[in-house]
């Protein structure tokens, strides 16, 4: 799908590190979610996930993370509702892990870390007709984002772990298909944050609606140790490099308010 085809993301001099927020950047990601300090709205509205696992197609190792890829050319599958005022289309969805489960989400609920963290990325299929469009634009983007805890194993998960291994290498692509994303969203989706930020990664641009669950999902210690076997390099290279760690650091807040759907 287009929504993540031109996406070239620098890993060489791991940039996602390197150059703080772009320049004039005064709303970045990932952020602390300080809880206390968030803002009960209550107008933000129930979330509406409306994924059709028949628009599954590929999984494609960017050489940053894995990315599990929808077709976007209809409205086949949709979030709307929470803070978002447009119909958002899922193009894909992948994660941020460590080296050990004592870190690797890219955001932290009152300096909680978690050992992953889910990203799925929607753009605004009302206002604009291409993800690389929306991905420049405010509000072109909505992300949810899950933190995975170490816990009973994921049955769902368990269809892409084993498919992993056929993706172990950057640039790598495999047939993925009738994969529900529903799966992999908590229970309760009801209680969330939201903040206005932007992508984790080139080109940080300051594009996406966060929209981050309370409550995590539990998969188990081994699934996780089979994100770990990935690696940021590709076959022809002589040193392999192990896909972990691959989050941002944290970004300054700004004055920005993040808004609770919660008491
Ligand atoms: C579009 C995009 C690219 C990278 N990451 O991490 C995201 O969460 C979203
Ligand atoms: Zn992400």
């Amino acid at each position: 799908s287009a929504c993540s085809s031109k996406y070239v993301l620098s890993q060489v001099h791991p940039m996602w590190q390197g150059p703080l927020a772009v320049p004039g950047g005064d709303r970045q990601s990932p952020i602390n979610i300080a809880v206390r300090k968030s803002v009960f709205d209550p107008q933000l509205k129930p979330l509406t996930f409306q994924y059709d696992p028949r628009t599954c197609q590929q999984i494609w190792n960017n050489g940053y993370s894995f990315l599990v890829e929808y077709d976007d050319t209809t409205d086949k599958s949709t979030l709307s509702g929470g803070p978002l005022e447009d119909r958002y289309r899922l193009c894909q969805f992948h994660f941020h892990w460590g080296e050990s489960n004592a870190w690797g989400s890219e955001h932290t609920v009152d300096r909680r870390v978690f050992p992953a963290e889910l990203h799925l990325v929607h753009w605004n299929a009302d206002k604009y007709s291409l993800f690389e469009e929306a991905v420049m634009e405010e509000n072109g983007l909505a992300v949810i984002g899950v933190f995975l805890k170490v816990g009973k194993r994921h049955e769902g998960l368990q269809k892409l772990v084993d498919a992993l291994p056929t993706v172990r290498h950057k640039d790598s692509v495999v047939e993925f298909t009738k994969f529900d994303p529903a799966c992999l969203l908590p229970t309760n989706t009801e209680n969330y944050w939201t903040y206005a930020g932007s992508l984790t990664t080139p080109p940080l641009t300051e594009s996406v609606s966060w929209i981050v669950m309370k409550q995590p999902i539990e998969v188990s210690h081994d699934q996780l140790a089979v994100f770990r076997s990935l690696l940021f390099t590709s076959a022809e290279e002589e040193v392999q490099k192990s896909m972990v760690n691959n989050f941002r650091v944290q970004q300054p807040l700004r004055g920005r308010t993040v808004r609770s759907s919660f008491t």
